[in-house]
């Protein structure tokens, strides 16, 4: 891939340790998921603090599409839910890059009467859908995929699906569990969904499917491992604040770990099922100091900044979306990582693990890429370009190693709209 020289960004290094504290916007997997359920609710919902970004907008526009209201003007978004007995809707739905419009709204246009046709961006094309087409039409949607398995599809809905049990195989994506798991409620028999394969990936996210749906007084039985029953009935409406994207704290984070600084996050849930919590555990095995103090959560880096950090030994499978910050961490090390458990990720908004070890690579990191993850060796790094594949998190690591490296010219900083609004002036502001 080349890169125009407009499109790329001289990460800003941290010539001082940095001392910050920050507020960060909404998390995107609570907030998607906030508005399919709002729209599938009894009632008017509101989504408070709602993360205003790519992915979420493209969610209130396809729910919108679909015939629910959804007021974005303010911070706190007012959604009307869908009316199973409106006129046929003739819909089109834009997915983007975000796998939570690709795979949560499909499930929901089988309860509205109409064609929806859905596409996105080009590389969503390759981003795995397949298993929840079969799933959808196992539980009695009528879709036309061409035959691919893939974007772009149509499904045709009838406003009632008459739903019951279902067998896939979700080892690509736990978006595939929680897609039947959201909308299952609203199916004449409900949804009971079992899993056959190798290990779901990302179970944190099923786990925040649930709660999610238990809060709105839905029954959901997880007794079991790999299988998942949701019982017909109302989804209660919800007036709810989203907290803050603990995913996207870790390039914030990973700035007191490579200057040697203190980063505060306000407004750390005291618990939460979001994936990034996960990143107090990691920073401190590299040898950061992270505590929770009044006004968040606070990580201080080693005194010597990033040359103090340890290498990481880690099974991120649960929590493979914080990859590409940890990779860059690690890359940055002063002794060996391997992070492992992350196959996955290949099939995320790129493949992760190709697009790391080439870009790290490419910055002077010894990394050695494996089928199902990354070996990093302490290695001196230099400035050049860090090619970001449409991808906000590749992102993310380039602009953490550009703190400690001089000379790292992230491309296209700006695809980091996905999930987070002005990204780069936010970063700059802190350096
Ligand atoms: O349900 C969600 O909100 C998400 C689930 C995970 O997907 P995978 O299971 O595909 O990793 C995660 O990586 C993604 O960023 C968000
Ligand atoms: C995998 C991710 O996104 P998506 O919701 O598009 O799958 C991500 O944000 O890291």
């Amino acid at each position: 891939m080349t890169a125009t020289h407009a499109d790329l960004w001289l990460a800003p290094v941290a010539t001082a340790p940095v001392d910050a504290v920050v507020s960060l916007p909404g998390s995107k997997s609570l907030t998607n998921r906030a508005l399919v359920l709002a729209a599938l609710a009894d009632g008017p919902s509101v989504v408070r603090r709602a993360l205003r970004s790519r992915d979420t907008e493209l969610m209130a526009r396809a729910l919108t599409a679909l015939g629910a209201q959804v007021d974005t003007s303010g911070p706190d978004w007012a959604v009307t839910p869908l009316d199973p007995a409106a006129a046929a809707v003739e819909a089109e739905v834009d997915c983007g890059l975000a796998g939570t419009v690709m795979r949560f709204v499909p499930p929901v246009a089988g309860l509205v009467r109409g064609t929806v046709a859905f596409d996105g961006d080009p590389h969503m094309r390759n981003r795995p859908v397949g298993e929840v087409l079969g799933a959808l039409t196992a539980l009695g949607m009528t879709i036309d995929d061409g035959g691919r398995g893939s974007l772009p599809f149509t499904v045709a809905g009838e406003g009632r699906v008459p739903g019951g049990t279902v067998v896939i195989d979700a080892s690509a994506s736990s978006q595939f569990v929680s897609a039947l798991l959201l909308a299952g409620a609203r199916y004449e028999r409900g949804v009971d969904v079992r899993h056959d394969g190798k290990p779901i990936p990302s179970l944190p996210h099923i786990e925040m499917t649930i709660a999610m749906l238990r809060d709105r007084g839905v029954e959901v039985d997880d007794a079991d491992a790999n299988r998942w029953a949701v019982t017909p009935g109302p989804i209660a409406a919800r007036d709810e604040a989203v907290e803050p994207d603990l995913s996207n704290a870790a390039p914030f984070l990973a700035l007191a770990a490579v200057s040697g600084g203190a980063v505060t996050v306000r407004d750390w849930p005291e618990s939460t099922t979001q994936a990034g919590d996960a990143l107090r555990d990691l920073l401190a095995q590299m040898g950061c100091t992270v505590e929770r103090v009044e006004a968040g959560l606070r990580v201080t880096g080693p005194a010597d900044g990033h040359r103090g950090l340890v290498g990481l030994d880690a099974d991120l499978h649960d929590v493979g979306e914080l990859a590409p910050a940890v990779a860059a961490l690690c890359a940055l090390a002063s002794t060996p990582s391997h992070l492992r458990g992350i196959a996955h990720i290949r099939g995320h908004e790129t493949d992760r693990l190709a697009a790391l070890a080439t870009e790290l690579g490419a910055l002077g990191a010894d990394v050695t890429e494996h089928p199902d993850g990354l070996e990093l060796r302490p290695a001196r790094l230099s400035g050049g370009v860090f090619h970001t594949y449409a991808d906000h998190r590749m992102a993310h690591a380039g602009v953490i190693v550009g703190a400690a490296v001089s000379g790292v010219l992230v491309e296209d900083v700006a695809t980091t709209s996905k999930t987070f609004p002005d990204f780069a002036g936010f970063w700059a502001a802190l350096l």
